[in-house]
């Protein structure tokens, strides 16, 4: 089949998503006319401001929303409720206390009826590869929150979903954990030599995170969210963390990034640097 006619991981054609509020239902739009189309692959970022509609659409995306009008559809199929093929990273890690790192991992697998010899050796894998083989037997309160959200994110790899989607996954954690868990995840991200076979959708309020692990970043509008920029992050891979982080070119896809988000500083020609103002 040729690239042009292989369909894609996940198209948004005029997505709209919303929620029904309050006692008289109405119906508050959160994304609105969204087109968007994904490749099997890609490492996409989604940012914009409070309350623009990330969230929802990646929740949408999730199956959790319901699509109010447009199409949103997963390999040329519409997405009708939450499947296999899609898991989700939270800020928080919901691991379960009385269950130990390695038994946590194992819940989706027992879920979905997949816990077997070769899953939990795959889970072996997993912990191995996100720094936790020597935890595997502790329990959440013996780890730190970066320990935390390590185990969430190894329970999510551990179904080896088509899509993966991150909701701020290391925002409550302090500069130097998320420093260097984004620069885990771009290893993980990067470790087959094949190139990944997980779709992400990576949604964060810190610019210079986007930057980082990106092919493409999505920048929506205020509410109701619309995408008012779409730029591709085309620094080659595998990138290496520091020597990416310092590139000249990186500091210019932030200030893009950034103007993006806010235009009227654009406007008032106002200089912004990624070092001062990378979050949204
Ligand atoms: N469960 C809900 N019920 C009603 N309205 C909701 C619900 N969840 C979100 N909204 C509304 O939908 C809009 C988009 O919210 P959403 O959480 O998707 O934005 P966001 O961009 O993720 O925000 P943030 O960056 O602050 O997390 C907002 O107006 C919000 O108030």
């Amino acid at each position: 089949m040729s690239e042009s006619k292989r369909t894609p991981l996940l198209q948004a054609r005029n997505l709209r998503l919303g929620h029904r509020t309050g006692r008289s239902r109405e119906f508050v739009v959160a994304i609105d006319s969204i087109d968007l189309t994904i490749d099997t692959g890609e490492f996409i970022s989604v940012v914009g401001p409070s309350g623009c509609g990330k969230t929802t659409f990646l929740e949408a995306v999730a199956g959790l929303v319901p699509v109010a009008s447009g199409d949103l559809l997963v390999n040329g199929t519409p997405i009708k409720g939450p499947a296999r093929n899609r898991a989700i990273v939270f800020q928080s890690a919901s691991l379960f206390p009385w269950r130990t790192v390695e038994q946590n991992v194992w819940f989706g697998l027992e879920v979905q009826g997949r816990l077997n010899d070769e899953t939990r050796q795959r889970t072996q894998q997993i912990l191995h590869t996100v720094g936790l083989e020597k935890y595997m037997k502790a329990r959440p309160d013996e780890l730190s929150g970066g320990m935390r959200q390590r185990v969430n994110l190894a329970r999510a790899l551990a179904v080896s979903p088509d899509v993966l989607l991150f909701d701020e996954p290391f925002g409550a954690l302090d500069a130097m954990t998320r420093e260097s868990l984004q620069d885990e995840l771009l290893r993980i991200w990067q470790s087959d030599p094949d190139g990944p076979k997980t779709t992400a959708i990576f949604i964060t309020h810190d610019v210079t995170e986007s930057v980082l692990l990106s092919d493409r970043v999505i920048v929506l509008s205020r509410n109701p969210g619309r995408i008012v920029a779409d730029i591709a992050i085309t620094a080659p891979r595998p990138r290496i963390s520091s020597q990416w982080r310092l590139d000249p070119k990186f500091t210019e896809y932030c200030s893009e990034i950034l103007h993006a988000l806010h235009p009227e500083q654009k406007a008032a020609g106002r200089s912004m640097t990624a070092a001062t103002e990378s979050s949204v």
